[in-house]
């Protein structure tokens, strides 16, 4: 732990939780590439290309970022994904990703990237490899901030971009080597789960761990087909497993985590109320419950505010709090010394809290 993190925790008189929350050490395993990019870099991004829609002044932006619903959500996100065409414009955000999750005290990131979504609008795919890992290894060094990958199949898109997705996923020439998991984004409606099969059946072969979304805009059948179909080792949002005990009771059973969004649920307006979310349900379940914030910017939070929501909603105080960033670890694909060095920083950092 950094001295002035040290110093923060002894010295700190305050028993606000925030401030807890934004000196604790974090892992984070839902949150996504073009999804983090700041307004400051989205709007350097646009000044860059002038013909986008998507405005260059960040109070503009901040109503951009206002969706009617989920389809709205993808749509203004495609703009987006559209600003990021050379490697400069990769690295530049991948580096600058990092830096904000190092400034919440992330400590281990594993970053949803939809390298189709690039690929197919021209940036070229060796190229889009070394940027991401060139900006993985300075933001570790710079920022001691592990960050891993996680592919995913933007669902929507439809099997040709599963067979490109799982190709430069498992093609040896291609493969980054922060790569440790597979998924599956975009709308769930109209998209079934088990047309992916083949290709989650390749990553998983290749060594890869299976994280799609499922049940955030449709039923707890999605996040069943998730699981059997799939082999998800943990399931992104799982927002309707709430509505069926049985899979309630198998996700605990089994310990697959939920990435749980809270604050992205309200934004594509998944869930009504934050009082509504059903992340109650789930600790009450005894389900392995982590707390990510998804695309951070465009919903208008960060980890720390997610983690203040969690603690709000499960009525947490600092040693609960502690135990939710324990459980990411947990979830998480870092190897068993990576995890014990996290959950060490996590445990000095609470205990030095806690200590009069
Ligand atoms: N909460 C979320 N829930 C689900 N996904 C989320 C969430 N946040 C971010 N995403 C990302 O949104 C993208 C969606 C991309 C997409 O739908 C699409 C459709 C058609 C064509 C193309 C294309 O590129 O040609 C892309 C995915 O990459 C996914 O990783
Ligand atoms: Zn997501």
């Amino acid at each position: 732990m950094s001295p002035a993190v040290a110093d923060t925790a002894a010295a700190s008189g305050s028993r606000d939780l925030h401030a807890f929350i934004a000196g604790l050490p974090k892992a984070e395993l839902h949150v996504h590439h073009v999804g983090s990019a700041s307004p400051r870099i989205v709007s350097e991004l646009a000044a860059r290309h002038p013909d986008s829609q998507v405005p260059t002044d960040p109070e503009a932006l901040a109503d951009y970022f206002s969706f009617t619903d989920f389809a709205h959500f993808i749509q203004v996100y495609l703009s987006v994904v559209d600003l990021i065409r050379t490697p400069e414009d990769v690295r530049l955000l991948t580096f600058e990703v990092a830096r904000d999750l190092a400034r919440q005290q992330v400590r281990y990131a594993e970053l949803t990237i939809t390298p189709y979504s690039s690929t197919r609008r021209g940036v070229e795919e060796r190229a889009f490899m070394d940027a991401i890992e060139d900006a993985r290894k300075a933001a570790e060094a710079e920022f001691g901030t592990v960050l891993r990958w996680c592919f995913d199949i933007p669902g929507e898109a439809g099997l040709v971009s599963a067979e490109e997705t799982v190709r430069l996923a498992t093609d040896d020439r291609l493969r980054p080597e922060g790569l440790v998991s597979f998924g599956l984004g975009g709308p769930e409606v109209g998209v079934p789960r088990p047309q992916f099969k083949p290709y989650f059946d390749r990553a998983i072969a290749a060594g890869l761990h299976s994280v799609p979304h499922a049940g955030e805009t449709t039923g707890p059948e999605t996040i069943w087909d998730a699981l059997n179909e799939l082999r998800a080792e943990r399931i992104g949002h799982g927002t309707s497993a709430a509505r069926d005990p049985k899979l309630l009771a198998h996700l605990a059973e089994r310990r697959i985590a939920l990435e749980v969004c809270p604050t992205s649920n309200i934004a594509t307006r998944a869930v009504r109320t934050l009082d509504e979310h059903p992340i109650k349900e789930f600790v009450r379940a005894g389900v392995l419950v982590t707390v990510n914030s998804d695309d951070p910017p465009m919903f208008g939070t960060d980890l720390n505010t997610e983690y203040a929501v969690a603690a709000r909603l499960l009525d947490l105080d600092e040693q609960g709090v502690a135990a939710l960033a324990k459980n990411a670890v947990e979830a998480s694909f870092l190897d068993e010394p990576g995890k014990a060095r996290v959950n060490a920083e996590i445990d000095t950092y609470t205990s030095a809290w806690l200590t009069p």
